[in-house]
This record gives C-alpha cells, sequence and structure tokens, in this order.
C-alpha cells in the first residue's frame, strides 16, 4: 500500500507566516481559497480586472487583488485558472514578479508536465490535487470531512516542499480523507485518462447512449432519464461508500446476473482499444498538443459541442423534471 498523510502527518505552522496567492476563483479557486482561509491561512484571491467573481470573492471574506498584484504580495503562487489559459497568464502576469523562493502550486499537473510552463530553478514547484470537483472540495470542508487529494513534488528549491505541500493539503481538508505523494507525470495521465474514459467522458456517453436507445425503440423520455440518469447517483453512492460488493448486494439477484452478464458486452473488448488509444494519446502528448491548440483558437470545437450537449433530448427532459425536484438543484450556487 502506498503511504497516506492524514491530518496528523501535517503541521500548519509552516504556513503561518507565508501568504498564499490563489488566482482564480472558479470551482476549484472558490473551494480552495476559503478552506485555506478557514483553515487560518493568509490568502489573496488574484483576479483580472472586471472579473464578475471580484465581489463574491469579497463578499466571502477574501482579499481580492489583480493576478500580478497578488503575486507580488505572496510567497505562495496557486495556479487555479483552466489549464488552457495558465501558460499565458503565468508568462505575462507571473513570472515577471516572482522571487527567489516563491512556491508555484497547481492542482493539476498539465501545464508542468506538457511544457506549457517553464518555471524558474530557484523556486519550489509542487502539486496539491483534491481528487475531486471543486463545489465538493468546498461542500465536504463545511460538512467537517474532506475529499483524498494527492500532492506531487516537482522542484524543491528551498528544501521544504514536501512540508508545505502536506500543509497545503491540509489546509484544504485533504489530509482529513486521505493524501498521497505521487509525481506530476503519474497525476496529469492518469487524471486525463480517468476523466476522458470513465468519470466524465465516458459516463456521459453511457448515458447518453443508453437514453437514446430507450426513447429510439419508443419509451417515455421521462422513464428513460429516470433509469439511465438519475438513478445512477443512487448506484454509484452505494459503489462509493462500500465498493461494487455493496452494490451487488443491494440490488436484486436480476439485476446481479443480467448487469454482470451483460455489462461486459456492452463495455467490450472494442472499448479497451479504445481507452488503450485515449492513454496512448495522452502519453505521447498528442491529445494534450489538440487541446491547447484548441485553446488558442477560441476553443471552437468546445463551445459547438457543448452547445450540442445542452440541446440533447436527455438534457430537455432532465431540466423539466428537476425543476420538479427542487431539493437538487441550489447546491452548486451556494459557496
Ligand atoms: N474543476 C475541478 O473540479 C478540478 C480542476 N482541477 C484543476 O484546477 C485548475 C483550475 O480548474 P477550474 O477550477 O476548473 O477552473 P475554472 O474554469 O473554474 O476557473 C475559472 C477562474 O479562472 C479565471 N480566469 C480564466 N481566464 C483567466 C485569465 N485569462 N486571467 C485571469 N483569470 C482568468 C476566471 O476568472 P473570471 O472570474 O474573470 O472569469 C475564474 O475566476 C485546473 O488546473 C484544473 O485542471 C483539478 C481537479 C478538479
Ligand atoms: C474533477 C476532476 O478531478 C477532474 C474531472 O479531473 C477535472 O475537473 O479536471
Ligand atoms: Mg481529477
Ligand atoms: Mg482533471
Amino acid at each position: 500500500m502506498v503511504k497516506m498523510y492524514y491530518n496528523e502527518d501535517a503541521d500548519l505552522d509552516v504556513l503561518k507566516d507565508k501568504t498564499v496567492t490563489v488566482l482564480g476563483y472558479g470551482s476549484q479557486g472558490h473551494a480552495q481559497a476559503q478552506n485555506l482561509h478557514d483553515s487560518g491561512i493568509n490568502v489573496i484571491v488574484g483576479l483580472r480586472k472586471g472579473s464578475a467573481r471580484w465581489k463574491q470573492a469579497e463578499k466571502d471574506g477574501l482579499t481580492v487583488k489583480t493576478v500580478p498584484e497578488a503575486v507580488k504580495s505572496a510567497d505562495i503562487i496557486q495556479i487555479l485558472l483552466p489549464d488552457e489559459v495558465q501558460s499565458r497568464v503565468y508568462e505575462n502576469d507571473i513570472m515577471p514578479y516572482l522571487e527567489s523562493g516563491n512556491a508555484i502550486v497547481f492542482s493539476h499537473g498539465f501545464n508542468i508536465h506538457y511544457n506549457q510552463i517553464i518555471p524558474p530553478e530557484d523556486v519550489d514547484v509542487y502539486m496539491v490535487a483534491p481528487k475531486s470537483p471543486g463545489h465538493l472540495v468546498r461542500r465536504t470542508f463545511k460538512e467537517g470531512t474532506g475529499v483524498p487529494g494527492l500532492i506531487a513534488i516537482y522542484q524543491d528549491a528551498t528544501g521544504d516542499a514536501h512540508k508545505l505541500a502536506l500543509a497545503h493539503a491540509k489546509g484544504v481538508g485533504c489530509t482529513r480523507a486521505g493524501v498521497f505523494e505521487t509525481t506530476f507525470r503519474e497525476e496529469t495521465e492518469t487524471d486525463l485518462f480517468g476523466e476522458q474514459v470513465d468519470l466524465c467522458g465516458g459516463v456521459a456517453s453511457l448515458i447518453k447512449m443508453s437514453f437514446e436507445v430507450l426513447v429510439e425503440a419508443g419509451y417515455k423520455p421521462e422513464m428513460a432519464y429516470f433509469e439511465t440518469l438519475h438513478e445512477l447517483k443512487l448506484i454509484v453512492d452505494l459503489i462509493h461508500e462500500g465498493g461494487l460488493e455493496k452494490m451487488w448486494y443491494s440490488v436484486s439477484n436480476t439485476a446481479e446476473y443480467g448487469g454482470l452478464t451483460v455489462g461486459p458486452k456492452v463495455i467490450n473488448e472494442l472499448s479497451r482499444e479504445a481507452m488503450y488509444e485515449a492513454l496512448e494519446r495522452i502519453q505521447n502528448g498528442e491529445f494534450a498538443r489538440e487541446f491547447v491548440l484548441e485553446g488558442k483558437v477560441n476553443n471552437p470545437v468546445l463551445t459547438s459541442m457543448e452547445r450540442q450537449e445542452r440541446e440533447h433530448p436527455i438534457e430537455l427532459v432532465g431540466k423539466d423534471l428537476r425543476a420538479k425536484m427542487p431539493w437538487l438543484n441550489s447546491e452548486l450556487n451556494e459557496d
């Protein structure tokens, strides 16, 4: 087993006299900045002028500055901007203001691993990566628990990077749930693989295709929505709590037999090949190059796919049905 780090393994005191600047106040930024602040750490949020989130961060009790000003005020600069804009912001607004002995922190290794940001040798570079969407990083922290996370050290200029990374992970709440150490390469490649093949891409495709099949076969969209999307969370909750075993235990024998025999026909050897292909494109940098170039031309493919996704019948029927389930709706907007 890998070594796991918990609260007692991390010392927040190493951050006591430091200022942490969190650049960006989006999914991870708003969550990690507030968690660090609530952990007693001196936090400044860095945003561009005119950011709609500036007021929100101030309302949340945080000091906000422009990115260059925030970098100048900081010992530790955590870059929580979208991956595709990080290198541009780094060159214009971060690098010129870095000081020897500063630390640069990431929550995903993309820009370091794929050579988009090349930091100077006299700064620490480490990662604190919650294995969770940002909104749950905040929600679980407020509930008194936390999400698991990774740390990785890319560059240890001061000799303190490891201690800083552990303390930082503690401030974010990850040592409550467990933290283990990895490398920038391993985090980047597994994270991209997971989100493309399983967590986001695989699941979304599975949901849409099973929905489409039921609707094409003449079943009501509402029925199909409940069956292929809504109930998925309830099933995944069981897997999350007690592994596949708990899920198989809880569902009927009919579901267990049908699931075990039919599942591998649906996610099959062709899917395995597609997974290997996705992994290869991640490992050889092709996916990274495609995504970086997409960002440089203002995301034409992403924009169009987002529109198509919004217009998918499952999203239309889902919107109507969720409006009738108000208890589902508020959570993402709360923080
Ligand atoms: N989303 C997640 O749950 C996870 C993300 N990560 C990683 O965390 C990092 C941040 O991702 P995420 O939280 O999704 O990012 P978001 O897309 O939510 O970040 C949005 C924030 O970035 C700011 N921003 C965007 N462009 C610029 C710019 N050019 N100059 C200044 N600020 C800018 C936005 O400012 P404005 O308010 O002005 O629009 C906003 O505050 C990434 O490395 C990602 O891979 C890791 C684990 C999970
Ligand atoms: C939430 C998370 O960890 C992801 C899926 O890797 C991401 O949002 O990049
Ligand atoms: Mg991830
Ligand atoms: Mg990711």
